[in-house]
């Protein structure tokens, strides 16, 4: 299956996933100065309920926190979308050391991680009808900055030692996204896809202008997972970013001068 190695990384990704060279691919390197305001953005509107968290699982490509999504009780409004979204899924995208790991880049900076928050159209009655349809998710992206320890984000890295290896899994009640978020909601905005495979090109893309911070020692727990399961040969789960994409004519717009 796919994965981030030579062999079956980003570059392969085109052989089993021809949308790989589609039209609306992510990531893409963000310009600034490129980017149009556009006053018709409305503030992003993020209600999260921490009792809709449920568990933590190491899926072999990144780690993700799962949540229930049967009602309207997570959700995205506001912003560039129209109607609700809800909240399925958090998880992050990282590199083998500090000068890499997001997926998206600003003015061709690479941050040493990006967390996603996936979110789908309530206009369809399921992520997994959704997940297909162009407006069918909306993620969130937030980079992270090397700084101070983050101590919100030290809650997620100690469920790590539960799911050190692929398949892994163990329950995370009560965890509130929201408190990964910086002081600011100002975004970039843009149509694009899944930067993992089905690559689907169904995302509109919500990337928040200001970071969040995370210590290197922070990282480096990132990089004690693994993709491995038990039994295999060990392999650090690092580096599972997808690097940019060509923009093909797509507009960023910016909802802040
Ligand atoms: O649920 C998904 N979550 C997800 C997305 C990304 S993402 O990087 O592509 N992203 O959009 O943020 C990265 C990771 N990850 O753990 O690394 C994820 O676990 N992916 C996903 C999927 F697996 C499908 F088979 C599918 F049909 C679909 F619609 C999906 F959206
Ligand atoms: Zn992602």
């Amino acid at each position: 299956g796919w994965g981030y190695g030579p062999s079956n990384g980003p570059d392969k990704w085109e052989i089993e996933y021809p949308i790989a060279n589609g039209p609306r691919q992510s990531p893409i390197d963000i310009i600034p100065r490129e980017a149009q305001f556009d006053s018709s953005l409305k503030a992003l509107k993020l209600r999260y309920d921490p009792s809709n968290s449920t568990g933590i699982l190491n899926n072999g490509h990144s780690f993700q926190v799962d949540f229930t999504d049967d009602k309207d009780s997570s959700t995205l409004t506001g912003g560039p979308i129209t109607g609700t979204y809800r909240l399925r899924q958090f998880h992050f995208h990282w590199g083998g050391s500090d000068e890499r790991g997001s997926e998206h880049t600003v003015n061709g900076i690479k941050f040493p991680c990006e967390l996603h928050l996936v979110h789908w159209n309530t206009k369809y009655p399921s992520f997994g009808e959704a997940a297909p349809q162009p407006d069918g998710l909306a993620v969130v992206g937030v980079f992270l900055k090397i700084g101070a320890a983050n101590p919100r984000l030290q809650k997620v890295l100690d469920a790590f030692e539960a799911i050190r290896s692929k398949g892994k899994q163990t329950t995370f009640p009560g965890f509130d996204p929201k408190t990964l978020l910086p002081g600011s909601l100002d975004y970039w905005t843009y149509d694009g896809s899944l930067t993992t495979p089905p690559l689907l090109e169904s995302v509109t893309w919500i990337v928040l202008r200001d970071p969040i911070s995370v210590s290197p020692a922070q990282m480096a727990m990132f990089r004690s997972l693994m993709f491995s399961g038990d039994g295999e040969a060990p392999c650090c789960m690092v580096d599972n970013y997808r690097p940019p994409q060509p923009l093909k004519g797509r507009a960023v717009r910016a909802s802040f001068k």
